[in-house]
């Protein structure tokens, strides 16, 4: 009954067995080899464009240098209040660029708005040197609430960015759970509603430490190997982060994974619904938030169930949770069976 987190999970078996079969022989290092040549091709295949592809081994280095590649001096990025570049990345976003600065974008459901981006901006008013400038606003796609941006919202706040000449950036570390919910491209999803620069996670959908930056504004991709290098993220054998790539994308192998974490995370709200248990957000990727009482949260975790309680700060949610309540976080993925499901609603019980 592991729920804590899709980064418990190991790597799926095509991807490990793409690692062993480029393990058998040597390989130009630094990014020189076939495989990386291929694997990137493969990128400009899947988005319909060309686009420019830097592997590194973390989502929160992917973040930081995807930002840093737009730093100015006095740099200001806007972000959801709960996103993880501002929550979760001990400052590694501030670091990589120099010092820009995150503003927080307040927003339901772990979702900013045009309008709130806009009234975010105003804090940043333009060519006045005190307040310093603008440079990004970065959404997550899925959300940290486990929701998920339409086209059309993606494509709103882009229009509200480019009213300033910001740069849309898209924290994608699971990317393909949001992909297969919306049932569009990754274009769609991506270049085509504005988003400049993505990075797209693979290490929570199957893959063992594979992460990559995907510029779709070559202008800024200009020197990025350098961001990449400075950070220390030029894998010697980077050929074994485009060998997990190449098992992950091959056979759409990354939306199976995607789709199976996603079914059990609806199997599991509906499940909870059926007793009575509500959920903070809708579940529109591989993230259940319920609402439960301690005592059932002791009892669950007494019985081995690997789930946490998940810090609540939309203050119109948390007011709504009675003293003994909490929000728990769920998480599914390509590994879990509908058997840990139903373990899971048994040990919950009525
Ligand atoms: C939404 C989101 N973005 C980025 C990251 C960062 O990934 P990493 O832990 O590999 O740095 C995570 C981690 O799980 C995440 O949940
Ligand atoms: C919680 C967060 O830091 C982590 N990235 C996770 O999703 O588990």
């Amino acid at each position: 009954m592991n729920f804590a987190s899709d980064n418990w999970f190991g790597a799926s078996q095509p991807v490990m067995e793409t690692l062993a079969r480029h393990n058998l022989k040597a390989a130009p290092a630094y990014g020189a080899d076939a495989v990386t040549e291929s694997v990137t091709q493969r990128f400009s295949d899947i988005f319909e464009r060309e686009v420019s592809v830097f592997f590194v081994g973390t989502g929160s280095v992917a973040n930081a240098l995807a930002l840093a590649a737009y730093a100015r001096p006095g740099g200001a990025v806007f972000c959801h209040r709960e996103s993880h570049i501002n929550v979760d990345e001990c400052n590694c976003p501030e670091f990589m660029s120099s010092g820009s600065k995150l503003i927080p974008v307040p927003g339901h459901g772990g979702k900013i708005t045009p309008a709130g981006l806009r009234e975010a901006l105003e804090s940043v008013p333009p060519n006045i040197v005190h307040h310093g400038q603008a440079v990004a606003v970065s959404i997550t796609q899925a959300t940290e609430s486990g929701t998920i941006y339409s086209v059309d919202e993606i494509a709103k706040i882009k229009a509200a960015a480019s009213a300033r000449s910001i740069a849309l950036h898209m924290d994608g570390a699971r990317f393909a759970n949001a992909l297969v919910s919306l049932n569009t491209s990754p274009a769609d999803m991506t270049w085509k509603s504005g988003v400049d620069v993505l990075s797209f996670g693979a290490t929570k959908n199957g893959c063992w430490c594979a992460e990559a930056v995907v510029f779709f504004d070559l202008e800024a991709a200009r020197g990025f190997e350098y961001h990449r290098k400075r950070a220390g993220h030029l894998f010697s054998k980077s050929r074994f982060i485009a060998a997990q790539f190449e098992g992950y994308l091959e056979n759409d192998h990354w939306l199976k994974n995607a789709r199976h974490a996603n079914e059990m995370a609806l199997l599991l709200a509906e499940g909870l619904r059926a007793k009575g248990v509500r959920t903070v957000w809708p579940v529109e990727a591989n993230e259940v938030f319920p609402i439960m009482d301690r005592q059932r949260f002791t009892k669950l975790q007494a019985a081995g169930a690997m789930i946490y309680e998940w810090p609540l700060r939309e203050d119109a949610i948390q007011s709504e949770l009675s003293a003994d309540e909490l929000c728990i976080r769920m998480v599914t993925s390509f590994a879990t069976t509908v058997e840990d499901v139903a373990r899971f609603l048994d040990a919950y019980g009525e």
